[in-house]
């Protein structure tokens, strides 16, 4: 089984970034993504810190702001409304989930569609599905550079799904419907989870629980897209349980190391989209 480790992706992804960067580095342009991190979730902080150190790295400015969890609504907005109105933040990364006491659809779509570079917004779903220019959400967009980093085609192939979330499951089955996969959407009401699964030429995982799927119920030579993150006896696992797939599955990307690694490149592509969106004579 061919390992599809997301460094390589995003190393692939980086480097073509940093090559239309070198011409604005020039010029001392820069650039500036918003972060807004509200209260403690501990998979939200730990994405909060990839995505600040990647982006430094890349030659990016970020404004990071940490409210506490007894933050209330009106200071999460001000950020927002703060951020929309600055020429110099080019995208906003509000992490989710939010506190309880915080309404964050709402908050979400107070941002600016032209800064919502996670497709979060109603705006951004609404445009990128009607294949308008807008971003569609990070994550989705990392599962499918990985296939076609590793020419994995897709066109007129049987992918499930399993999850439907706003910001996973949902719009990776629209964007693969985009590329003429035949799609299948599942979630926890599907009566025989393993009888879709055996169809699939390709799964894509977006439940968020530890090894729910395994290789007895994969077809034979499928490929495997792991996008869960759980934690299980103190280690970081996937949805999948990726040792039991070896001899059954084609290809698989493992976790640690495979989605996670690729979606905060992939959100700096949309911050530099972003700069060149506003600066077209650049
Ligand atoms: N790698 C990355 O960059 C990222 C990883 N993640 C990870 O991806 C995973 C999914 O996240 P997210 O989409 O936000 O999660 P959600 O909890 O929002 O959605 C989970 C989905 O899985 C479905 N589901 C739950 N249990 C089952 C089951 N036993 N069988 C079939 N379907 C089931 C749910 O169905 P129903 O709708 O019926 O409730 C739901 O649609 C998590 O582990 C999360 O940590 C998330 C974001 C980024
Ligand atoms: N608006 C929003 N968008 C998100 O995409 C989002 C979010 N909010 N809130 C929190 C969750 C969780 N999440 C993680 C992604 C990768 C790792 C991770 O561990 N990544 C790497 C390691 C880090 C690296 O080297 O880049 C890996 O899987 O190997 C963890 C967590 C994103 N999320």
């Amino acid at each position: 089984m061919k390992e599809l480790r997301g460094k390589a992706v995003a190393d692939a992804h980086k480097a073509a970034l940093a090559k239309k960067l070198e011409a604005l580095a020039t010029k001392q342009v820069v650039i500036t993504l918003g972060i807004l991190l509200v209260g403690d979730d501990k998979a939200a902080h730990m994405y909060a810190h990839f995505m600040e150190k990647t982006a430094r790295t890349m030659g990016f400015a970020v404004d990071r702001r940490d409210l506490p969890a007894m933050a209330t609504q009106a200071e999460v907005e001000a950020v927002i409304r703060e951020w929309n109105a600055a020429d110099t933040i080019y995208g906003v990364l509000p992490l989710m989930p939010m506190p309880a006491q915080i309404d964050s659809e709402y908050i979400v779509d107070l941002l600016s569609p032209d800064k919502d570079l996670d497709g979060l917004t109603t705006q951004s779903i609404g445009r990128v599905i009607r294949g308008k220019r807008g971003f569609w959400p990070c994550t989705p967009r990392a599962c499918i550079a990985i296939l076609d980093h590793y020419d994995i085609p897709v066109a007129g192939k049987e992918v499930v799904v399993v999850g439907r979330s706003q910001v996973v499951g949902k719009p990776v089955a629209l964007m693969l419907l985009d590329r003429n996969a035949t799609v299948t959407i599942c979630h926890s009401r599907t009566a025989d989870l393993a009888a879709k699964l055996k169809q699939a030429d390709i799964v894509i995982a977006a439940v968020g629980k530890a090894h729910v799927i395994d290789g007895t119920m994969i077809k034979p030579g499928a490929v495997v897209i792991d996008v869960g993150i759980n934690e299980l006896d103190g280690h970081t696992v996937g949805d999948v349980n990726y040792a039991s797939l070896d001899g059954i599955a084609s290809a698989a990307t493992p976790v640690p190391g495979g989605v996670g690694s690729v979606t905060t490149t992939i959100l700096l592509e949309g911050l530099c989209e972003a700069y060149y969106a506003r600066n077209v004579d650049c």
